[in-house]
Order: structure tokens, then C-alpha cells, then sequence
């Protein structure tokens, strides 16, 4: 018996008892921490007379989680549905689904990008990974004119070559093999293209990813955004990326290719064989000098700023025609419409249509455009912003600092309020002088201090690519398309249901595979 006892409370030793001691009051001190914490978030937080979802008052695992699988929309419409345009996600984080609130927060440096922002870098802070108003601004100084209507002018010819023409290559020698029609998967194509495109603007040759189906670069690249991806959400696998085998791979790979570029470059500009008319995103970060330490560009921040470049530029436009093409086999009648205001105004094949062009004469097709940005905007997910020192009021709440505020451009696209039945796609809310004025309310390239700055060179790719294949091709959906005209969708009101998308900013077609197929054949007449 003795024996027992010994056994079972042989452990108490008086060092044991010490120690045990010592780990209560730790375990004390935590629980009261753990329980006032609760109770400070549950009845005296200042964000608890935001309306949310209970659980937004303790955690923010169910906001964060549903973001982190792409399901970032589907949230926060659940969300905004039931508790209107403002509504708190998570104990510091509001949501916002309201168009001028949405705008306010983005109209100054005041409301910062928030901090886990920071992480999205190689080497170096970049144009986008900043949340420096001086930095910004330097940045936007010295490629903006690469963006500029003039600039875009020089490169028009660029962006044509590696974009509608290859393009047109490429479906022509399907048809070929294929006799009268090819089956092509658009949504891959337009990638391709995006690719070509931004990569010869960017590092001054093209990636050749039309002709080979892709490029190696393009890989590393999306290894990189998977993990960029996660350090946004957990901020502290940071410190681990940097032992990831693909991190290094990224690293390695995207150095490589820069500084082969640089080199290419100046070896061009010193054997006079580089136009100097040309104004390409490349030659500007190259010639620009910073005022902050009057140097010019250091390779590692060169790295930086091309590959934010070819980040940001790629997939956001493909994607944005890829849901264009889906949209307009959805509705038939408006892109039959469409496709006679093209015939109609460049019955001429023998010439591309150039952007000005399409910009001017066909105004039909640039308001579908905007209605696709509109209802299946790429960036409809979630932008954050951080409020200031002093606050700030939204939808008549007073908003304390230090409270990250999701942008839900999705929610601002759908607001009755503004929009006369948001489900449905129709064009005509962007015909005349009052639709140039709703062109303003669509915030898909974001607004204020921070809008995208590569929106006009999205728009020069867009009216090339949309109008000429157009004007070239009928597209039909395959006999298998699961979603069709005639497949409506109740939770849209009846509207033809949307492929299944996942937002990873940007939001894609889930199954690209699957649903992004179409039948395409040379127009024969018009
Ligand atoms: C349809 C195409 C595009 C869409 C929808 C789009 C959308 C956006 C949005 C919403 C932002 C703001 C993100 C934020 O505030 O967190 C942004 C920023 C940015 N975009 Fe785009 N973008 C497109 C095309 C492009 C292109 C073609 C380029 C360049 C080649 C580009 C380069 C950038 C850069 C560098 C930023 C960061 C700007 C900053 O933080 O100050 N984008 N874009």
C-alpha cells in the first residue's frame, strides 16, 4: 500500500511542488489575461456596435480561413446580406460594401495598405508592397509615363504583336489541324497572352508563352504567389519562406531573368539598336533615379518592381476577358449585339483594329466591357486598408485606429442603391452621358491614391484582343458546356448561372479546365 502511494505521489517532491506552484500562477495569470481579454471583446470593445456575426467579436479564424481557401466573396456577401453595407468581420477588422465609403478609404495615404502587405517583396520594397506615401509616389513618378496614353502609343505595336496577332497565329494553326473549327481553352489562351504581352514591355522580350503553352518563369511565379498568399494571412511564415525549396527557386529564377534583361537592354541601348521613342516599363525603372538616395534603380529593387509588374499585369487582364467571353455566351442577344457594332463600323479585315479605333467606334462593346468588370469583377475579393490616426467615419459609424477595414468591391457592384437590377448583365447602364457617369461607380482597377496604375495598358490589350477576334472568329460554347444560356441560377435571380470561380485575387474560373472551352471557326461573312 505503502508501495502505492509512493508510486502515485512519489512525484511531490518539494522542487516539484515549486515548480508546480510556479506553473499555476503562470496558469493563473493566463486564464485571467485569457477571460478579461474575452470579455473586453465580448461587451466593451468599441467595434461591438458594428453589426456582424457573433463569432467576429472573439476570432478572426472563420474570416480568415474562408479568404485563405478563395472563397473571400462568398463571405463577405454572406456577411454583407444579412448585416448591410458596413459589418464587423473579425474582433479589429470591418467589412465595407459601399461604394463611397469604399472610396473614401481610398482617396488619401492616410488610410494605409495594412502591414502584412509588406511581405509581398523579393528583395525590396516595391510600387505595391509599400505603404510609404513618399515611396508610392516616387514609383508612380518614374514608370507612369510607361502608362500614359503617349507612352502606350510607342508600344502599341508591342502589345498587337504579342497579343491579338499571336493569338490569331495560334488559333489559326488549331483550324488548320482541326479543319473547318478548333476546340480552344480561352481562358489558358488569354494568359498567354497577358504573359507575352507584359513580359516584352516589362524585361524587353517577349516569354514566347503563346508558341509553348506557357514558360518556366510563369511556374516559378505562381509558386510564388501561393506563398506570397499565405505570409499575407500568417505574417510570421515569413521568416520561414526563405528556406522553402520553391521560394528559392522563385528567388533564384526571377533574379536570373532580370538581370539577364538589364543586360540585354543596355547592351541594345549602347549598340543604338534600342528606339529611343520607345517608352516601355523596363527602360523607365532603368533610367529613373530615386530621391531618396540619388542612385539609380539597384538590381534587387529592379527585381522587385518587374515582378509586381508581372504579377499585377498578367492575370488580372486575362482573367477579365476570360469573363467576358464566358458573359457574352451567356447572353447571347448582347453579344450578337456586340459583334455587329464591330462588322458594322471595320468591315475591313485586311488591318488590326488599333485601340483609339475601338475606343471611339464602339461603344456598345467598351460598356460590356465595364459590365464585366462590373459583375465578375477579378478583383471583387477583398482589398484591405488600414484606418488613421484619427479615425475614421463610415456608413455613420465612428471608426476608431488601428482597425483594418476589407474594401469589398463585390458587395459595391451589386448595391441596389446604385445599380437597377445588379444581377443582370446589361451594357446599356453604360451608354450616354449617364453611363460615363456609372464608368466612375465600377472600382474594379481600385480608386484614389493607389488605382492600379497599369489600367490604361489593361484597356490598350482588351480593345486589341476583343474587337479583332471579333471581327475574325465565331465562337460557339461545346456541345458538353455545362453552363449555358438556359442554365439559370436562383441564387442570381434567375440570371444563367457563372462558372464556379475561386478568388484568389483574382478571381478565376475554378475549372478552367473543364469550362472554359469554346468552338471557334473563321467568320465567314459578315
Ligand atoms: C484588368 C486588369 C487589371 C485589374 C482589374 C487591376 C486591378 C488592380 C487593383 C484593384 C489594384 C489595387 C490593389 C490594392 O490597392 O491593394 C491594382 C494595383 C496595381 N496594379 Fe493593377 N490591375 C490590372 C492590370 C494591371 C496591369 C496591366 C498592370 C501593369 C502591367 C498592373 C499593375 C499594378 C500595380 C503595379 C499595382 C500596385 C499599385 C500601388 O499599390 O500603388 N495592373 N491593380
Amino acid at each position: 500500500m505503502y508501495s502505492l502511494i509512493k508510486n502515485y505521489l512519489g512525484f511531490l517532491t518539494p522542487t516539484n511542488l515549486q515548480k508546480l506552484s510556479k506553473s499555476r500562477i503562470f496558469y493563473g495569470i493566463f486564464s485571467v489575461y485569457f477571460i478579461s481579454k474575452v470579455l473586453y471583446r465580448l461587451f466593451l470593445h468599441p467595434l461591438n456596435k458594428i453589426p456582424g456575426p457573433w463569432w467576429a467579436r472573439l476570432t478572426s479564424i472563420p474570416y480568415l480561413f474562408q479568404i485563405v481557401i478563395g472563397n473571400g466573396i462568398g463571405i463577405s456577401k454572406k456577411i454583407h446580406d444579412k448585416y448591410g453595407s458596413i459589418a464587423r468581420v473579425a474582433p479589429d477588422k470591418i467589412s465595407v460594401a459601399d461604394t463611397s465609403n469604399i472610396k473614401k478609404m481610398l482617396s488619401s495615404y492616410k488610410y494605409k495598405k495594412i502591414k502584412n502587405v509588406e511581405s509581398a517583396k523579393i528583395y525590396h520594397e516595391s510600387i505595391f508592397s509599400t505603404r510609404d506615401e513618399t515611396f508610392n509616389k516616387m514609383r508612380r513618378r518614374q514608370v507612369g509615363p510607361a502608362y500614359s496614353h503617349t507612352g502606350l502609343d510607342t508600344v502599341e505595336n508591342v502589345i498587337v504583336e504579342n497579343g491579338i496577332l499571336s493569338l490569331k497565329k495560334m488559333i489559326d494553326s488549331q483550324i488548320k489541324q482541326g479543319k473547318a473549327s478548333a476546340l480552344i481553352n480561352y481562358s489558358s489562351a488569354f494568359k498567354n497572352l497577358t504573359t507575352d504581352v507584359i513580359s516584352a514591355l516589362t524585361f524587353g522580350k517577349s516569354f514566347d508563352a503563346m508558341k509553348n503553352n506557357g514558360h518556366p518563369i510563369m511556374e516559378s511565379l505562381e509558386q510564388g504567389r501561393v506563398l506570397t498568399k499565405v505570409v499575407f494571412v500568417i505574417p510570421h511564415f515569413r521568416k520561414f519562406v526563405n528556406v522553402v525549396p520553391a521560394s528559392i527557386k522563385f528567388k533564384k529564377a526571377m533574379t536570373d531573368y532580370t538581370v539577364g534583361a538589364i543586360n540585354e537592354r543596355k547592351q541594345t541601348v549602347k549598340e543604338g539598336t534600342y528606339n529611343p521613342e520607345k517608352t516601355d516599363i523596363l527602360q523607365m525603372y532603368l533610367e529613373s533615379v530615386n530621391t531618396t538616395n540619388g542612385k539609380k534603380l539597384s538590381t534587387e529593387e529592379l527585381v522587385d518592381e518587374l515582378v509586381v509588374t508581372l504579377i499585377g499585369g498578367t492575370d488580372t487582364t486575362a482573367l477579365t476577358m476570360t469573363w467576358l467571353i464566358h458573359i457574352y455566351m451567356l447572353y447571347p442577344k448582347v453579344y450578337k449585339k456586340v459583334c455587329n457594332e464591330v462588322l458594322e463600323q471595320f468591315p475591313d479585315k485586311s488591318q488590326p483594329i488599333q485601340y483609339s479605333e475601338a475606343r471611339q467606334k464602339l461603344p456598345y462593346l467598351v460598356a460590356s466591357i465595364y459590365e464585366c468588370m462590373r459583375l465578375r469583377a477579378v478583383s471583387g475579393g477583398i482589398t484591405f486598408r488600414e484606418t488613421s490616426a484619427e479615425g475614421v467615419e463610415l456608413c455613420g459609424y465612428s471608426i476608431p485606429n488601428n482597425v483594418d477595414v476589407a474594401l469589398y468591391f463585390e458587395g459595391a457592384h451589386h448595391d441596389s442603391k446604385l445599380w437597377k437590377n445588379p444581377q443582370t448583365f446589361n451594357p446599356d447602364r453604360f451608354m450616354g452621358p449617364e453611363g460615363e457617369k456609372m464608368k466612375k461607380e465600377v472600382l474594379v482597377f481600385s480608386s484614389g491614391v493607389r488605382i492600379c496604375p497599369g489600367r490604361n495598358l489593361a484597356w490598350y490589350e482588351i480593345l486589341t484582343v476583343i474587337p479583332n477576334f471579333i471581327r475574325d472568329y465565331e465562337i460557339s460554347l461545346p456541345i458538353d458546356a455545362i453552363y449555358k444560356p438556359n442554365n439559370l441560377d436562383p441564387l442570381r435571380n434567375n440570371e444563367p448561372k457563372f462558372i464556379d470561380d475561386i478568388d484568389w485575387n483574382p478571381r478565376q474560373p475554378r475549372n478552367e479546365k473543364r469550362d472554359c472551352n469554346i468552338i471557334i471557326r473563321h467568320r465567314v461573312s459578315n
